[in-house]
């Protein structure tokens, strides 16, 4: 299931996600609000971080420059060792399918496509036929318990079932770098628990560094590390 041709390139680069100085202003009328001031952070390849935070510390905000959803006031970030900072939101959005897998707090599925479509959607996009990606995309709705239901449309799945849908899609290109915000935040334990067994399989056989937001203590310790989000910077929880 490699596809290390597509891979960013990481040959001399351990690191796949290195943030220098990475700092975000919000220009909010005459009062600036610094929410990121100048983060570092480096994840491994195949390196799972948990960032844990009080809300409105800017974990979505950091979320969204790592994915390209927005640019920093400052700083950069390298994935797999190349800058997204000079690229155009044509490029980025290139690099996004190519390279990055998204868990958003909402899903973001295509209402109009089945279960099966949506977690196909990356691949096909990616130039795979449509059998090819079926059959992929049917074996992480497997993964995830989903395949049963994977004619449904959003609107006919639970709030579970769509979240687990939208990791299928994320997890579905094998990506560099994987995004995820509250991934469990809808799902009982059992559920929870395979999904976690899926991101440490994936982690491991594809190399992907995890970025995984939660408020929840139980998956963010199932992580390698767990980074707390506090006065614009990242620090080891010691919370615990
Ligand atoms: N587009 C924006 N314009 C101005 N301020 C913003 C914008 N987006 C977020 N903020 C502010 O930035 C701060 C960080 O928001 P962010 O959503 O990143 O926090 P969070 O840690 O994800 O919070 P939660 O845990 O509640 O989801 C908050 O004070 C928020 O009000």
């Amino acid at each position: 299931m490699s596809n290390s041709h597509e891979r960013v390139e990481t040959a001399t680069h351990d690191n796949m996600l290195e943030c220098r100085g990475l700092t975000r202003v919000y220009q909010e009328g005459p009062q600036d609000l610094t929410v990121l001031d100048n983060l570092e952070l480096t994840v491994a390849a195949g390196e799972r971080i948990a960032v844990v935070g009080s809300s409105g510390s800017g974990k979505t905000t950091l979320l969204n420059l790592l994915g390209g959803l927005d640019r920093p006031t400052q700083g950069e970030i390298l994935i797999g060792g190349r800058s997204i900072k000079g690229l155009s939101e044509a490029a980025i959005g290139k690099f996004r399918n190519q390279h990055i897998g998204f868990v958003y707090q909402f899903h973001h599925l295509l209402a109009e496509f089945t279960a099966l479509e949506n977690v196909s959607m990356p691949l096909i996009i990616r130039g795979q036929s449509r059998s090819e990606a079926a059959k992929k995309a049917n074996i992480l709705l497997e993964r995830v318990g989903m395949a049963p239901r994977g004619e449904h449309k959003p609107g006919e799945l639970s709030g579970g079932e769509r979240q687990r849908v939208a990791i299928a899609r994320a997890l579905v290109t094998d990506p560099s770098l994987v995004l995820m915000d509250e991934p469990t935040g809808n799902l009982d334990q059992t559920t929870a628990r395979q999904i976690l067994d899926l991101m440490d399989e994936v982690a491991e056989r594809s190399r992907s560094a995890f970025v995984v937001v939660t408020h929840d203590m139980a998956i963010a310790r199932h992580q390698d590390r767990v980074l707390r989000l506090d006065k614009g910077r990242l620090a080891p929880d010691t919370t615990g």
